[in-house]
């Protein structure tokens, strides 16, 4: 059976070059992102790289200065005006800052959306019973917001994003005011629970690890654009630029040389990695060696001097000094090594990218 491909009104929301500038200030630029229904794109990015910006205009809190946006199959920007209001787009937010209301009990905060459709009385408690027994807290319904722990409120936000089952939920750094524990456990249930009831979402984050558990594919935005947009281990294994593999911090890089008959030779000359295939084309490059590709291996074709062994819990990530170069590396072990000591190394050249200049 032919599957036919997705069209722009297929997509749970589809945004075609969207741009936004603030006077003169361009800050978002040729926006593309497409989302199917039920997939989870994560907006990944240093701070001040446009990820809120590009949320509020999906959220039509913002109004794009030129671009298209259909949020399921409905269009609400096309840059000739039409700009659909937050209320008319049917999409469940999720802030920072909770935005839950003080005087509102927790049952009534997670119904709202539902009055706001004009559902009956006992319709509403049941869906927003429902919801709330699906983020653990059914046995809370009675209680008012403040009297709740921001991991609490924050389920209580997400209940209510939730409650209406929308085509589109929107997230803008749901956890950052929460510390590290509480975050990585409602990181596993938030990406559990959008999978669970198969939702669409966007989810702005500054932390890599937050979206690689939360979204299917992780959209890297740097300077308003997206620079790669791809599956978290795709991003890892084949990064397209340079400032994109130096943002996610995957490996050392180097400048140097690709030679047929010498492989890689750094541009002082002293780093060497001559027996790699490298499929690379010859002249100067840049070499991304990703912690993943080095290992310990007594027959290695390198050495390195420890330069510190950092105790993570679970493992020790050396920090290491190549053999007559500056350059720095790093290699996660399951065994501590001695500060000083000089230990062999060997790399995959497989996993290694060459970046031509
Ligand atoms: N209303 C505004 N007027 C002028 N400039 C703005 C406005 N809102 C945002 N900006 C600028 O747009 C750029 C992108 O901001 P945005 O909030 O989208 O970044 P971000 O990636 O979400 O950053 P962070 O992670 O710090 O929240 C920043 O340089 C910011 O100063």
């Amino acid at each position: 059976m032919k599957i036919d491909p997705l069209n722009a009104s297929s997509f749970a929301l589809s945004a075609t070059q969207i741009a936004k500038s603030f006077g003169d200030t361009e800050v978002l630029r040729n926006i593309h992102l497409d989302l199917a229904p039920g997939e989870v794109v994560a907006l990944l990015g240093p701070s001040g790289c446009g990820k809120t910006t590009l949320l509020r205009i999906a959220a039509g809190l913002l109004t794009a200065s030129a671009g298209q946006m259909q949020i399921a199959g409905k269009c609400v920007v096309d840059g000739r005006g039409v700009n659909t209001p937050p209320e008319g787009r049917g999409i469940g937010m999720v802030f920072q800052d909770y935005a839950i209301w003080p005087h509102l009990s927790v049952l009534e905060n997670v119904a709202f959306p539902l009055r706001m459709r004009k559902l009956g009385r006992s319709a509403r408690e049941t869906r927003a019973r429902r919801a709330l027994d699906r983020v653990g807290l059914a046995h809370l319904a009675e209680r008012f917001p403040g009297t709740l722990s921001g991991g609490q409120q924050q389920r209580v936000a997400l209940a209510r994003a939730i409650v209406a089952e929308p085509p589109l939920v929107l997230f803008d750094e749901p956890l950052s005011n929460l510390d590290r524990e509480l975050r990585e456990g409602l990181a596993l249930e938030i990406g559990t629970l959008l999978r669970e009831l198969g939702l669409s979402a966007i989810y702005v984050t500054h932390d890599q690890s937050e979206a690689f558990t939360i979204a299917d594919r992780v959209a890297v935005m740097l300077g308003g654009e997206i620079a790669q947009i791809d599956t978290p281990e795709r991003l890892f294994a084949s990064p397209d630029s340079v400032d994109v593999a130096q943002f996610l911090n995957i490996g050392a890089l180097i400048d140097g040389h690709v030679c047929s008959t010498q492989g890689f030779t750094c541009s002082r000359n002293s780093l060497k990695l001559p027996d790699l295939a490298l499929s690379a084309q010859e002249g100067p490059a840049r070499i991304l060696i990703p912690r993943t590709a080095i290992r310990l291996a007594s027959d290695g074709a390198l050495t390195a001097q420890v330069l510190r062994c950092q105790f993570q819990g679970d493992r020790y990530l050396l920090h290491l000094g190549l053999d007559g170069d500056s350059t720095r590396l790093v290699c996660p072990t399951d065994r501590p090594a001695a500060l000083n000591s000089r230990i062999p190394l060997a790399i995959d050249a497989d996993r290694l990218r060459v970046f031509p200049h």
